[in-house]
């Protein structure tokens, strides 16, 4: 759907956009922003606007999107416009589709998946997130929604608002294709061999103009002046910002779920938690509070601040189960809701599992009742391969040490064997992008939904218990 502009428009007010795009329609809005089609001036090259009202997703995306340069399954960024007194304007290539369009019009049409072209979608994104996690980038939000299809089939990871760096990389790491590797990631630089080369995407020219921030050919020194200006500002920004701001490591979501979820929940008076707001390094650790709920490692709904990429590999699993059956694997109503589909499948969250699960902030808080006989993943792909279940399992597993990697699974057998993965150029891209919205109640239109951090729910059964750690609650 194709949203009216609004009256009162900034982007439309700023004649340092308007010099040199043409805003045609806005076409689409996500949490932190809005996103316009617009048409370039200088060579009438479509792209899309992305307005960001919070500095701090703003800054994560450029940040990360300017490392991943020249990456043909990562969205271009063409060019960004940064001012302290204004929202983040970047400057995207336009991909008209996503993933979840693809799934929703393959569910519409019946006749189920071929498997050649799952195997296709799916190379792609895991090679988006290989060359992510090579660059130790945690894109930290992934789901069909923010995986965007270009009208050739190529695939492209988006939306990077929420990516985190998870350590400087050495600059020294520059190599041929201008990506930044990281040396000192054993797990992820043992035969580092990228199975699909990392060519330059034919659409990542440069803009040209006079606000030319993202350039093909720069230099290491431009590259990282520039990174150290921007990271400058941010520090000017963070600095007055200091009151209201929600950086890494100064909010906490319990698994009872985020911050707002728990403000927002009617049982708020029969139990409490507390959160560490001191004593939380600034710098290094992580919030808790990212992902799309569906799509959120345990982990996450545990309340981890100490976790790493593999919480994307878990969102990878969802994605994949996803393709093969055409339904979301945990489509969870609140965080709760979410945590206990999973145990319901894999079973509790024992030690056995996974050996220091109990270290989790919140692992004593929460408590589910014994899952005596857990589902299990097999019980959720039907019809599905020995193979393809084994993935999901891989990637779909509570210790987040034994995900296998995007590289691992690039060089997974199951993606060189018959039926082969379709070229792309065979890919079927539908031609809109959001006819779900036609769609009976209860079907596609619950998707949009899965975003939702409000735990208002049905929270099902659950006793509160007082325990040596505070109120545990306990749900069966
Ligand atoms: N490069 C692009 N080309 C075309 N459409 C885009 C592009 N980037 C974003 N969009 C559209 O704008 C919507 C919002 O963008 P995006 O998901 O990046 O924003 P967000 O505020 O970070 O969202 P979220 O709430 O999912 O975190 C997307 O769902 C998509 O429809």
């Amino acid at each position: 759907m194709v949203h009216p502009l609004p009256k009162s428009w900034s982007i439309h007010t700023r004649p340092e956009i308007t010099a040199k795009y043409e805003i045609l329609e806005r076409v689409g809005s996500g949490a932190y922003s809005d996103v316009y089609r617009a048409r370039r001036l200088s060579d009438n090259l479509i792209v899309a606007l992305k307005e960001v009202h919070d500095y701090q997703s703003a800054f994560r995306e450029i940040e990360a999107l300017q490392m991943l340069r020249n990456c043909p399954n990562i969205v271009v960024l063409h060019d960004y416009f940064w001012r302290e007194d204004e929202d983040a304007v970047l400057v995207l290539e336009f991909l008209r589709t996503d993933l979840a369009a693809i799934i929703r019009d393959w569910k519409k049409k019946g006749g189920g998946v071929r498997v050649g072209e799952v195997k296709r979608w799916m190379l792609q994104v895991l090679c988006g997130v290989d060359v992510c996690h090579r660059n130790m980038i945690v894109h930290r939000d992934l789901k069909p929604g923010n995986l965007l299809v270009s009208d050739d089939g190529v695939l492209k990871l988006a939306d990077f608002g929420q990516a985190k760096i998870l350590m400087e990389p050495g600059f020294d790491g520059v190599n041929n294709n201008q990506q930044l590797v990281v040396e000192q990631n054993t797990r992820y630089q043992e035969n580092v061999t990228p199975p699909l080369d990392v060519v330059p995407d034919a659409h990542s020219l440069p803009d040209q103009g006079l606000n030319k921030q993202v350039v093909e050919d720069t230099n290491r020194e431009e590259y990282l002046r520039q990174f150290v200006e921007l990271k400058a500002k941010r520090h000017d920004m963070d600095e007055t910002n200091k009151e209201t701001n929600t950086n890494d490591g100064y909010s906490s979501c319990l698994a009872t779920g985020t911050i707002s979820d728990v403000d927002d929940d009617p049982l708020k008076s029969s139990y409490s938690y507390e959160t560490e707001e001191g004593g939380v390094d600034k710098d290094g650790a992580l919030t808790s509070c990212v992902g799309t709920r569906w799509f959120r490692a345990p982990e996450l709904l545990y309340g981890s601040m100490d976790y790493g990429l593999e919480v994307d590999l878990w969102s990878l699993g969802c994605i994949f189960s996803e393709l093969l059956t055409l339904e979301p694997l945990f489509p969870g109503i609140s965080d709760i809701d979410q945590l206990g589909r999973i145990i319901n499948v894999l079973g509790n969250l024992t030690e056995e599992f996974w050996p220091s699960c109990s270290k989790l902030p919140d692992y004593k808080i929460i408590s589910f009742a014994k899952i005596e006989n857990p589902i299990g993943l097999e019980a959720y792909l039907p019809n599905r391969t020995p193979d393809e279940i084994s993935i999901v399992k891989r990637l779909v597993c509570y210790n987040p040490a034994n995900r296998a990697t995007a590289m691992e699974l690039l060089n997974d057998k199951y993606f060189n064997e018959e039926p082969m993965p379709l070229p792309i150029s065979e890919l079927h891209v539908p031609l809109t992008k959001n006819d779900h919205e036609e769609d009976s109640p209860g079907g596609w239109n619950d998707y949009d939904d899965m975003g939702s951090d409000s735990d208002s729910g049905d929270f099902g059964h659950f006793k509160v218990v007082t325990t040596g750690f505070g109120v545990s609650i306990q749900f069966s």
